[in-house]
């Protein structure tokens, strides 16, 4: 895992892992034999702890894109780097549900995750308790997931990612199923664990204002076969709002890059 420190107005001990992408495309082969674009030849680079949003109409490849980064598949074509070529990275996943095994204990839901990612059992205790806190859910360890809200399962999907800490994590879309207050609240929220952790964070979503606001770069894609048509540097600091100004500036270009290529 590479460490070193950013020069930006969010320096902290960066964790996080590079991530580079060149001349990436993927196409798949459909059942009358015919093959699918999705991805036409993307290229993009993520400095170790850079927090990155790719935002694109529906369909258009954003998941496929998030699994190229996760190895969970190959690019048709170029090539998709974590990392070193030769080490091994670790990549954690958060998605729009959050997937939780509801009738375990948010303990065993984490403690699950580490299992599976090989965590010696001796570290358990302290990872869950790590990054329960960090979730603010200490006190909700030995709940059920069906005692909890939309927005506290999420937390608990989010510190699962955390707690194996990888190298890299991948939020598709997390907090599209959310009522806007709670979406609210956990953006923030991962903005300042982002702060503290330092991942690198590749987030897709649909909704610019989210990605503007979150971001250090958004990806603007095409519709199928997807291009990046916009590859925007937010150069506004955290802390930030959501109608900022500058933020609004962002997300509204974006808006105008994306009604251009649907
Ligand atoms: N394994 C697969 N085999 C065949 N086609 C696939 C496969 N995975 C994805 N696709 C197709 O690739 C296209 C892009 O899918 P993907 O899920 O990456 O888009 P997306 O931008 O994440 O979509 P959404 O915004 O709806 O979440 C879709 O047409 C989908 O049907």
């Amino acid at each position: 895992m590479s460490k070193s420190t950013d020069t930006n107005s969010d320096s902290r001990q960066v964790q996080g892992t590079a991530i580079t992408v060149e001349n990436a495309s993927k196409s798949y082969r459909q059942a009358d034999g015919s093959h699918l674009e999705v991805l036409r030849e993307l290229s993009f680079e993520a400095e170790p702890g850079d927090f990155v949003s790719i935002l694109g109409p529906s369909g258009c490849g954003k998941s496929t894109l998030l699994n190229l980064i996760a190895d969970l598949e190959e690019p048709t074509s170029g090539s998709v780097t974590v990392g070193t070529d030769d080490g091994e990275t670790t990549v954690g996943f958060v998605f729009q549900e959050p997937r939780l095994l509801d009738w375990r204990t948010v303990r065993y839901n984490i403690e699950f995750g580490l299992k599976g990612m090989g965590i010696p059992e001796s570290e358990w205790d302290e990872r869950v308790d790590r990054y329960l806190e960090l979730v603010n859910l200490s006190e909700f360890a030995d709940e059920y997931p069906q005692s909890l809200s939309g927005g506290m399962k999420q937390r608990v999907a989010l510190a699962r990612a955390m707690a194996i800490e990888s190298d890299v994590i991948l939020m598709d879309e997390p907090f599209g199923a959310l009522d806007e207050i709670t979406a609210r609240e956990l953006r923030q929220d991962l903005v300042d664990i982002w702060q503290q952790e330092r991942k690198t964070i590749v987030f897709v979503t649909h909704n610019a204002l989210e990605a503007a606001f979150l971001s250090q770069r958004v990806l603007v894609l095409s519709q199928r076969p997807a291009r990046i048509v916009e590859n925007r540097a937010v150069e506004k600091p955290h802390p930030r709002d959501l109608d900022d100004p500058d933020i609004v500036e962002v997300s509204e270009e974006c808006v105008d890059v994306l009604q251009e290529y649907i």
